[in-house]
């Protein structure tokens, strides 16, 4: 039986401005109990100009939402114009960080190096990375999908040693799923999201592998959600556009349309 705790992210990618941040996470505040936190994490991931904002209201208010980055440096400091570093997203007090996703690996060729940089970055800086892995349309067309994106967990991981690994979370992304309305079957998330699971184990050993929170994501919604969180390899999702949506990211966090508190 699996003691993992489910962690439920909004990654906002590029939208909603600071002003707009404050307003969402307020929305969500009010809207989220003791009894959401206790069955779930839930975290925001805002672009960086709003992190300021967010981590006020979060201070301020006490709230026990959680905040992170969509991306990292791979350095720490210098003459790298544009970048932002692990440091600055800690002394914001940033609990996450997302690492590889796949708007990233697209438009700006980031390649298993790059992701493997970044995660040591995040974790001299003793921010949680939210690693996300999964295939394109055409590496799923010829059946590939497994291998492609343990590849992509191998990458990631080369040299993280298994007390730092037992801490990540690993987002599987479908590419052809995200933003597409087309989401995977359950069977399609539980076999990818199992095969992570057993990577891990072959890397780490059974008992960091059982530690790893594993999150699906690609096209989820309040009315897709619990058949997605009943799937035994998945432990949360990260949510893209439905978590614009305060409301609709509130039943999200609820595993569907029915209210815990
Ligand atoms: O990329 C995603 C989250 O990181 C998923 O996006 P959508 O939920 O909009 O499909």
């Amino acid at each position: 039986m699996s003691t993992r705790t489910p962690l439920m992210a909004g990654n906002w990618k590029m939208n909603l401005n600071h002003l707009e941040a404050i307003a969402h996470v307020q929305k969500l505040a009010f809207a989220l109990t003791d009894k959401d936190y206790e069955a779930v994490e839930v975290a925001v991931l805002p672009p960086f100009t709003d992190l300021r904002s967010v981590q006020t209201l979060v201070d301020g208010d006490k709230l026990k939402i959680k905040y992170g980055a969509q991306d990292l440096s791979a350095h720490d400091a210098g003459a790298y114009t544009g970048e932002i570093s692990g440091s600055m997203l800690a002394k914001l007090k940033c609990a996450f960080v997302v690492i590889g996703h796949s708007e990233r690996r697209q438009y700006h060729r980031e390649d298993d190096a790059l992701v493997n940089a970044k995660v040591k970055a995040a974790y001299r800086h003793e921010l949680t990375p939210i690693l996300c892995v999964g295939e394109g349309l055409e590496v799923r067309k010829a059946g590939n999908q497994v291998a492609h994106t343990l590849a992509q967990v191998d990458g990631a991981l080369k040299d993280i040693p298994a007390d730092q690994a037992r801490g990540i979370v690993i987002a599987y992304e479908p590419v052809w799923a995200i933003g597409t309305g087309e989401v995977a079957t359950l069977e399609d998330a539980q076999e990818v999201c199992g095969a992570i699971r057993g990577r891990l184990a072959e890397l780490y050993g059974q008992e960091v592998a059982d530690e790893v929170r594993i999150q699906y994501g690609g096209s989820v919604k309040s009315g897709n959600i619990a058949a997605i969180m009943a799937q035994p390899d998945v432990d949360g999702a990260l949510v893209g556009g439905a978590s614009l949506d305060a409301e609709e990211f509130v039943k999200i966090v609820r595993f569907g349309d029915q209210a815990v508190g």
